[in-house]
């Protein structure tokens, strides 16, 4: 299995954010996007999704038992929001993400139980999501990621105002995830404590425009 990008150009507005980016993943390994403030990585990292059109270019999972044409359809994508109700409890959020999301093939997702245990917050999934801190809500959105199996994980500040501990636990979960042959593409200022990640750096709107003019 691999996620192969070719020729990725997107636009915000009328803006051309960046242009001709191409890259491969194979099946275990993590590729990380870094550059500066604005440079594109959310874009970039949304376009791979599904979630915003590319303006030119595609993104495809080749997999040689379950072609995927939509990227979407075989990633989680964690973004900067949570994507949980606040009222209904963490133990409630993650089950209906567990049935929404089901499991693709060749995986099978953890219980809820076993993944609050996994992100280190046994123990509290009867609450509201609402009344945890900013860092355990944090935490529960990763344990989204667990309750059902999608190969791939697209990861946008995925330890951002994490504290150290959380920071290698997130760790310890992506090196598993990358161990059953999991795939990760991840947007980050800070290290994510992984070995031998493949890096794409972004050079922002005026490295794209270089191009153009
Ligand atoms: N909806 C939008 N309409 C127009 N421009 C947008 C829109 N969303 C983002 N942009 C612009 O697209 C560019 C890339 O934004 P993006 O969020 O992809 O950057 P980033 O590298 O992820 O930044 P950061 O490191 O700050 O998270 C920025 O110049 C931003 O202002």
């Amino acid at each position: 299995m691999r996620l192969v990008a070719e020729g990725l150009s997107a636009k915000r507005g009328e803006d051309l954010i960046f242009q001709d980016i191409s890259f491969e993943i194979a099946r275990g390994e993590a590729l990380v996007v870094k550059g500066p403030n604005g440079s594109g990585k959310s874009t970039l990292l949304r376009v791979v999704a599904g979630l915003l059109p590319a303006e030119a270019g595609s993104a495809k999972l080749l997999a040689a038992a379950h072609p995927v044409e939509r990227v979407g359809e075989a990633a989680h994508y964690l973004g900067h929001r949570n994507a949980m109700k606040r009222e209904l409890t963490v133990a409630e959020n993650l089950g209906f993400w567990k049935s929404f999301f089901g499991d693709f093939a060749g995986g099978a997702g953890m219980s809820v139980t076993e993944a609050v245990e996994a992100v280190g917050l046994g123990g509290i999934a009867h609450l509201p999501f609402g009344y945890l801190s900013a860092g355990q809500q944090r935490r529960m959105a990763m344990a989204k990621l667990l309750v059902s199996w999608r190969p791939v994980w697209i990861l946008d500040e995925p330890t951002a105002a994490l504290d150290a501990a959380a920071e290698t636990m997130f760790a310890g979960l992506v090196t598993a995830h990358l161990a059953r042959g999991g795939i990760a593409l991840a947007a980050t200022h800070q290290p994510l404590g992984l070995e031998g990640v493949k890096e794409l750096r972004m050079t922002g709107f005026a490295g794209a425009m270089e191009d153009v003019w």
